[in-house]
C-alpha cells in the first residue's frame, strides 16, 4: 500500500519540527513526519542519572542577552519556563589543575593571557579575512599568524578550551572564517545558558508541536507523525518522490524534506535512487561530523570546590583533550554530588569504544591528580555513545577548512524534489540547536514556495551560475587590493596585541 501526501518530513529533530510547522502555517496540513526512533527531539535528549535526569545531547541555550535578534531557542525557553542556569565561562581560566594540583593563577597568569590574546587575534583576523574577501585558513593557521603554538600542557588545555569545547574538533581541522567570531554570539549575545529540567530541554518544542499537531497532554496523538519508521529508501524525479522505509511502508509525495544529520547521509543508511550527484556528495563527505561525548559522574560527596566562580576547571594533560573540562553540577542539582567531564574528537571516539568501568579508572586517575588521593570513589557513571547510534552517527556537525561558501550552498541545496536541511546546512550557526529550528523554517518556505509558485531549486540555481568574464577581471584586481591593505592590517593587529605598538 502507498500512501499519498503532499510532503514528506524525515527526521522529528528540531528542524523536522519547524519544517512541519512552517507547512501547516501556510496552509500546507497535508504531510507526513516520518521519525526513525520511538520519540521526537532527536539530539535533544535526556537519561534518568544519580535519581535526577541529565541531558545527553543539547545543554545549552547558546548566544543570549545580545543587542540585536533574540536566540529562537531563548524564546521558546521563555514561554516554557525551562530551568536553566547561567554559565560563567570566564572563570574557567582561573581554575587550572595539572598533575600537581591546583595551578595557582600566578604561575598560570602568562599562558592565560597569551591564549586570550592569541584568540582575540584570530577572531580580528578572521573578520579581515571576511571583509577583504580572502580565501578561509585554519584556526590553526590564524594562531600561527601570531605566534601561538601550544606546547605546555597547560597551553594545550587553553587552546583546547577556546577551540575543541566549540567545535569538537582541533583548531588544525575547523574553518576559521566559519566559527571565529562565534555568529551565534556576535548575532544572540555572548551568554549561554546551561539547561537542568526535570522535564528535560526538548519541553521547548511542546508549544511548536502543539501549534499544529493533536495532542493528548504533552503526547502527539496525530497521524501524520510516525514514530518508528526508519526511512531507507528516496526515489525522486524533479515532480515528486517516492519514499520506503525499512518496515515495508511506501509513501509517494510531491517533495520529501531530509532532516537527518550529516553522519547519517555520509553512512548509507538512506539510499537515493538515483544516486545523489557528484557535487552533492562531495560537500556531504567533505563536511564534519564532529563528536562530543559528556561524562557524567555521581559521588557520595563532593571534594571540589564549591564557592561562586568555581563551575568550571581545566585540568591540563600531558595528552591534549585528555579529560580536560570538568564542570560541576551543585547549582543544577544541590541535593546531589554531580560533576562531569567532556572529552570530543579522538578521545571521545575512544572512550566510546571502552567499558564504563575502564572510563571511570581513567577518570579516577585524573581526579586523584587534581584533588588528592582522599576523594572517595564515584558511585555512578554514565555516557552516550552519539557517534555509534544509527539515526546520529556523531554529535553535530563541524564546519572543517576546506569547504567554500559556494560548496556549503551545495550542502543546502535541493536535488530534484528533496529539500535538506538541519543543524548542518545552518550557514551561520550549524551545530547548534538554534541553527536546527531556524533552517525547518528556511526549507518549508523553500518547500511552500514550490508548491505554490512552482519555484522549485531555491537560490541554488541563481548562484550556479558563473559570474561573466567582464566582472571576474574587476573582482581579481580588487581581490589584490583587499589582500594588500589586509596583509598591513594583520602586522599591524599582532604588534598592537603583542604590545609592540606605541
Ligand atoms: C552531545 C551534544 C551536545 C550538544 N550541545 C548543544 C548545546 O549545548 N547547544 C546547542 O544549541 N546545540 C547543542 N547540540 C546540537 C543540537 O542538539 C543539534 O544541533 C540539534 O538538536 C539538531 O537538530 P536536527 O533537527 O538538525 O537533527 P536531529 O536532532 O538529529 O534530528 C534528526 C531526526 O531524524 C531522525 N532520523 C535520522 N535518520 C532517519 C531515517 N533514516 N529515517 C527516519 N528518521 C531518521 C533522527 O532520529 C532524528 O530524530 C549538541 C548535540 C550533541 C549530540
Amino acid at each position: 500500500e502507498m500512501i499519498t501526501t503532499d510532503v514528506i518530513i524525515i527526521g522529528a529533530g528540531a528542524s523536522g519540527i519547524t519544517a512541519a510547522k512552517t507547512l501547516a502555517d501556510q496552509g500546507v496540513t497535508d504531510f507526513v513526519m516520518l521519525e526513525a526512533t520511538d520519540r521526537v527531539g532527536g539530539r535533544v535528549r535526556n537519561a534518568d542519572f544519580a535519581g535526577g535526569k541529565v541531558e545527553l545531547g543539547a545543554n545549552w541555550v547558546e548566544g543570549v542577552n545580545g543587542p540585536g535578534p533574540v536566540n529562537p531557542v531563548w524564546t521558546l525557553a521563555q514561554e516554557v519556563n525551562l530551568r536553566s542556569f547561567y554559565s560563567f565561562f570566564d572563570n574557567g581560566t582561573s581554575n587550572i589543575y595539572d598533575e600537581r594540583g591546583f595551578v595557582p593563577i600566578e604561575e598560570a597568569a602568562s599562558t592565560v593571557e597569551a591564549a586570550d590574546k592569541a584568540f582575540e587575534f584570530v577572531g580580528e583576523l578572521s573578520k579581515n579575512l571576511t571583509e577583504g574577501n580572502i580565501e578561509d585558513i585554519s584556526q590553526q593557521t590564524g594562531q600561527r599568524f601570531f605566534g601561538f603554538y601550544p606546547k605546555t600542557a597547560i597551553e594545550m588545555a587553553l587552546d583546547w578550551w577556546y577551540y575543541d569545547f566549540t567545535t569538537a574538533e582541533p583548531p588544525r581541522a575547523s574553518s576559521l572564517k566559519n566559527t571565529v567570531p562565534l555568529p551565534t554570539e556576535e548575532i544572540f549575545g555572548p551568554d549561554h545558558y546551561f539547561v537542568a529540567d526535570p522535564r528535560g530541554y526538548a519541553v521547548v518544542f511542546q508549544p511548536l508541536l502543539k501549534s499544529y499537531l493533536k495532542m493528548d497532554g504533552e503526547t502527539v496523538v496525530d497521524s501524520r507523525l510516525k514514530l518508528g519508521k526508519v526511512v531507507n529508501k528516496i526515489e525522486y524525479t524533479d515532480t515528486g518522490v517516492v519514499v520506503s522505509t525499512a518496515d515495508g511502508s511506501v509513501y509517494k509525495a510531491k517533495a520529501a524534506i531530509v532532516t537527518a544529520s550529516i553522519g547519517v547521509l555520509q553512512s548509507n543508511l538512506i539510499n537515493f535512487s538515483p544516486g545523489l550527484p557528484f557535487w552533492k556528495m562531495s560537500v556531504i563527505y567533505q563536511f564534519d561530523m564532529a563528536v562530543y561525548t559528556k561524562i557524567f559522574l555521581s559521588f557520595p560527596s563532593k571534594f571540589w570546590p564549591t564557592h561562586p566562580g568555581s563551575e568550571f576547571m581545566l585540568y591540563a594533560d600531558e595528552s591534549r583533550g585528555y579529560y580536560t573540562i570538568w564542570q560541576s553540577l551543585d547549582k543544577q542539582f544541590p541535593d546531589k554530588s554531580l560533576i562531569f567531564v567532556t572529552v570530543t574528537d579522538e578521545q571521545s571516539k575512544r572512550v566510546n569504544q571502552q567499558s564504563f568501568n575502564d572510563t571511570l579508572g581513567e577518570v579516577m586517575v585524573v581526579l586523584r591528580k587534581m584533588f588528592g588521593e582522599n576523594i572517595p570513589m564515584a558511585d555512578e557513571i554514565y555516557y552516550y555513545d552519539w557517534q555509534s547510534d544509527p539515526y546520529a552517527k556523531g554529535s553535530y556537525s563541524n564546519w572543517p577548512i576546506g569547504v567554500s561558501t559556494f560548496e556549503f550552498k551545495q550542502l543546502q541545496a535541493p536535488v530534484g524534489r528533496v529539500y535538506f536541511c538541519g543543524e548542518h546546512t545552518s550557514e551561520l550557526y550549524s551545530g547548534y540547536l538554534h541553527g536546527a529550528l531556524l533552517e525547518g523554517e528556511r526549507t518549508g518556505n523553500e518547500v511552500i514556495q514550490c508548491l505554490k509558485k512552482g519555484k522549485c531549486q531555491g537560490d541554488f540555481a541563481a548562484g550556479m551560475k558563473p559570474p561573466p568574464d567582464s566582472c571576474r577581471a574587476a573582482m581579481k584586481k580588487e581581490a589584490e587590493k583587499t589582500k594588500k591593505y589586509w596583509s598591513k592590517q594583520v602586522d599591524s593587529l599582532r604588534d598592537q596585541l603583542h604590545g609592540k605598538c606605541t
